[in-house]
């Protein structure tokens, strides 16, 4: 059967679902298509899940400090995999649930179910329907990268799929991979009362971030028991179920890890393999990405791309923006563009590091006169009653027009807190209305004008 709408949305993740309400409130007869669950990636399988797991995690490891607060907690900590895996379960289902009510009550919009792909730049085949429409908007997002590594097809691993499916606890989870996933997963399973190794192939973890702040993640993880196997490569994966050899063949010697269960964190790929992109002249970059301008337009006249599919983010709120960056051009009259964005992550170990702007090493990269403040979180009021004292806070300031380039903030409420500086970059005021501002006391926040007021050149080869 053929069917014809005004606009079509591919993938009900994180940008689809809110462009299909804009797109339906115009008048348009709208359809979106999603292959599996409503809500992709971060409701299922991604942010949702992993952060109520984080959550359970923090609880048994305060419950393990309990003592230290002058509490008395009882018997010795345990962790009931099941009910971790139940909690998490509902409230990802609710949250699916929500997105799912929220679609069905949309007007003009109709949800298709099953797999989309092209047969021209304005037709695509779901089952045995042909669906046209003028206006195609693709969120398609992205899936486990999992590395040709000798012995991945006989080995079993899993990615951020199964390990949420585990209601035993791993005895020894070893992780290729140590960036979000890989340090999000290994913490949490840590503080669960699995044995954690993480093997990564570059020489410190999170090259992309500052050293202090690499150096100070990796005490925090090895404090707490975690093994790191840095700089490994070539790795080969042996063994079976229950007894996972991870062997890194080079450089040097051979070095091998074992455990129990294995999870690849290795990073994500773009689901535009299966999308039939070839007909409909769609460019893409050499790891399948789609090439978009800086309105998420594609190549080819009337097909967008938002989301993890364009390779110009890959978190939940750089989907999102996306959603609005094409509503605003194509709805609003509005020319919002992503190059506009600030870069803005967290990080969900505990502490949380929350980093926005440029990193010092590319400040100066970029050749800016840096200025850096610094403040270890022993010297944070709040985190000192809370007794949670890791990590430090860092800020990072154009000497020149004195506004902020960056910051990480690496301790407790660190993703909240660095929002403060987030906004005042968006306003492009100068880091003096941080110092000028009066913050409530006592929280995290309030120390940041401090920090501030002890910002020191930097020299470019002090990174
Ligand atoms: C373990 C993990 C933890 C994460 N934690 C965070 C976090 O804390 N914060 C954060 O900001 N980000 C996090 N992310 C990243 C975040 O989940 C993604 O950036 C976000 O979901 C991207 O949204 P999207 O809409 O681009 O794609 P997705 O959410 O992946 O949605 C794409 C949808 O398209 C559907 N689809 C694909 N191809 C087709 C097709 N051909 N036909 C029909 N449907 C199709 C898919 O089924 C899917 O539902 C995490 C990711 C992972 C894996
Ligand atoms: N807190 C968050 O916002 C959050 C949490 C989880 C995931 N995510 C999203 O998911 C995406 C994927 O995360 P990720 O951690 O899987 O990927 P990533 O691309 O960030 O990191 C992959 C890591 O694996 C290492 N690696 C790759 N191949 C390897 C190999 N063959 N041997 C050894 N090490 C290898 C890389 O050096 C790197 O450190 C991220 O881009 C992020 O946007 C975000």
């Amino acid at each position: 059967m053929s069917q014809r709408f005004d606009a079509v949305i591919v993938g009900a993740g994180q940008a689809g679902p809110p462009l299909a309400e804009r797109l339906g409130k115009t008048g348009r007869k709208v359809a979106v298509i999603e292959r599996k669950l409503v809500g992709g990636t971060c409701v299922n399988t991604g942010c949702i899940p992993t952060k109520s797991m984080v959550a359970s995690a923090y609880v048994a490891q305060v419950g393990r400090r309990a003592a230290s607060y002058g509490v008395r907690a009882g018997e010795e900590i345990g962790v009931d995999m099941e009910r971790v895996w139940k909690r998490t379960q509902g409230i990802s289902g609710q949250s699916r649930g929500s997105v799912e009510k929220w679609l069905a009550g949309m007007t003009n919009v109709s949800l298709l179910r099953g797999h989309a792909t092209f047969e021209s730049p304005h037709a695509l085949r779901v089952g045995d329907d042909l669906i046209e429409a003028e206006e195609i908007f693709l969120d398609v997002g992205g899936r486990a990268d999992v590395p040709a590594m000798l012995g991945v097809d006989t080995v079993p691993y899993l990615t951020n799929t199964g390990i949420l499916q585990l209601r035993e606890l791993p005895k020894h989870l070893v992780i290729v991979g140590a960036s979000y996933i890989g340090l999000e997963f290994g913490q949490m399973f840590r503080r669960f009362g699995s044995q954690v190794t993480i093997v990564e192939r570059s020489d410190r973890l999170l090259p992309h971030e500052d050293q202090d702040v690499a150096a100070a993640i990796a005490d925090i993880l090895q404090g707490e028991g975690i093994s790191l196997h840095l700089a490994a490569e070539c790795i080969e994966l042996r063994g079976h179920a229950g007894d996972i050899r991870v062997v890194a063949k080079c450089p040097g010697p051979p070095r091998e890890v074992s455990g129990t269960h294995l999870l690849l964190a290795t990073g994500r790929r773009p689901n535009t393999d299966t999308l039939g992109l070839e007909k409909t002249g769609v460019a893409t970059d050499k790891k399948g990405y789609i090439t978009v301008d800086d309105q998420c337009r594609t190549n080819v006249p009337g097909i967008w791309a938002m989301g993890d599919c364009n390779g110009k983010g890959a978190f939940t709120h750089t989907s999102y923006n996306d959603y609005e960056i094409v509503a605003a051009n194509l709805i609003d009259n509005e020319p919002r563009r992503i190059s506009d964005r600030i870069t803005v992550y967290g990080l969900f170990i505990d502490p949380p590091l929350g980093r926005i702007g440029l990193t010092e090493q590319d400040a100066l990269k970029q050749g800016y006169n840096v200025r850096v403040g610094k403040r270890p979180m022993t010297r944070v009021g709040r985190a000192v009653e809370r007794g949670e004292t890791l990590g430090f806070m860092k800020t990072i300031v154009d000497g020149d027009s004195e506004q902020l380039l960056g910051a990480a903030i690496l301790g407790v409420n660190g993703d909240e807190v660095v929002h403060t500086l987030l906004d005042v970059m968006y306003a492009k005021a100068t880091y003096r209305t941080v110092t000028h501002a009066v913050h409530i006391h006592p929280t995290v926040a309030e120390l940041l004008p401090t920090t501030l007021q002890s910002l020191t050149a930097v020299a470019r080869s002090s990174t």
